[in-house]
């Protein structure tokens, strides 16, 4: 039988060099959901998302995959857990993008790194979901920066991971690509169970695929709710900061109107 497995932070607190930046962060997220972290720039969203994929220590609290303390597991099981897509540049020498995609097979691989005919079919179809075949041979290093997210996101894809760690995955897609990516991560969510945890700046995109989500202010982890109860204008103008005049000329109307339920 499968197992519900849940997403949970028991008092997280992050930063760096010792310095905490958000503090005690808990929350518990359901098997197949997907996570928005939504906050102003600089609020401390890329912190967290780097110390849930332990690409950054966290200084205190813990951090639960199901049964897996994440903090705890080798980096071999981390990898067949999570799949992770952040904003860092990868470092790539000459690599084809196709060289790229194959790492996300690496977990399965064995030591030597051989790809199966089973992963090499995995590979192609990642590249085929988000369309990214005619890019295959190309050198990484010199593609767009919306290419590289797709070839970041089919990297995660063929990786087969339970829970995908993305931070600002859309920001360089055009609106086809967008619609696509979001399109995709629910297919993903409905068909394999996936449990997702990303950051997202375009707002008007959050309430269409969150179950739930983090909104990231000052210290704390400010609130954690569903999209009905986090997308009313008081709170979303307050979280950012919006000029009461700014929210009421008719362009802010208009704006606030395609973000807030
Ligand atoms: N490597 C680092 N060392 C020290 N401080 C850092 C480091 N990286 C980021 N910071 C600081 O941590 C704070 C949070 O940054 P973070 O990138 O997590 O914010 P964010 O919410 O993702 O922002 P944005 O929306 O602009 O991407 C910022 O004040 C930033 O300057």
């Amino acid at each position: 039988m499968e197992q519900n497995y849940e997403f949970k932070l028991d008092k997280l607190t992050v930063g760096y060099e010792g310095k905490p930046l958000i503090r005690d962060i808990t929350l518990s997220l359901e098997k197949g959901r997907i996570l928005t972290l939504i906050g102003p720039n600089g609020a401390g969203k890329s912190t967290i998302l780097k110390s849930i994929a332990r690409q950054l220590a966290a200084l205190g609290g813990r951090m639960y995959f199901g049964e897996k303390d994440l903090a705890a597991c080798s980096r071999e099981e981390l990898a067949r857990t999570m799949a992770v897509v952040l904003t860092d540049r990868l470092h790539t020498e000459l690599m084809t993008c196709r060289d790229v995609v194959a790492f996300g097979r690496y977990p399965y691989t064995g030591r030597f790194g051989l790809l199966s005919a089973e992963d090499k079919e995995k590979i192609e179809s990642a590249m085929e979901l988000v369309h990214v075949q005619e890019l295959s041979e190309k050198d990484y290093g010199r593609i767009s920066d919306g290419q590289r997210q797709r070839v970041l996101l089919a990297r995660a894809i063929c990786q087969e991971p339970e829970l995908l760690i993305l931070d600002e995955p859309t920001s360089y897609l055009d609106i086809k690509y967008k619609l696509e990516f979001l399109s995709i991560l629910l297919k993903l969510q409905k068909e394999k169970g996936l449990t997702v945890i990303m950051s997202l700046h375009e707002l008007e995109l959050v309430s269409q695929v969150s179950d739930r989500i983090l909104c990231v202010r000052g210290e704390y982890a400010d609130r954690y709710g569903t999209p009905e109860e986090i997308l009313q204008e008081e709170y979303i103008c307050g979280l950012f900061g919006i000029p009461k005049e700014l929210q009421r000329s008719d362009l802010g109307k208009e704006i606030l109107s395609s973000i807030l339920i």
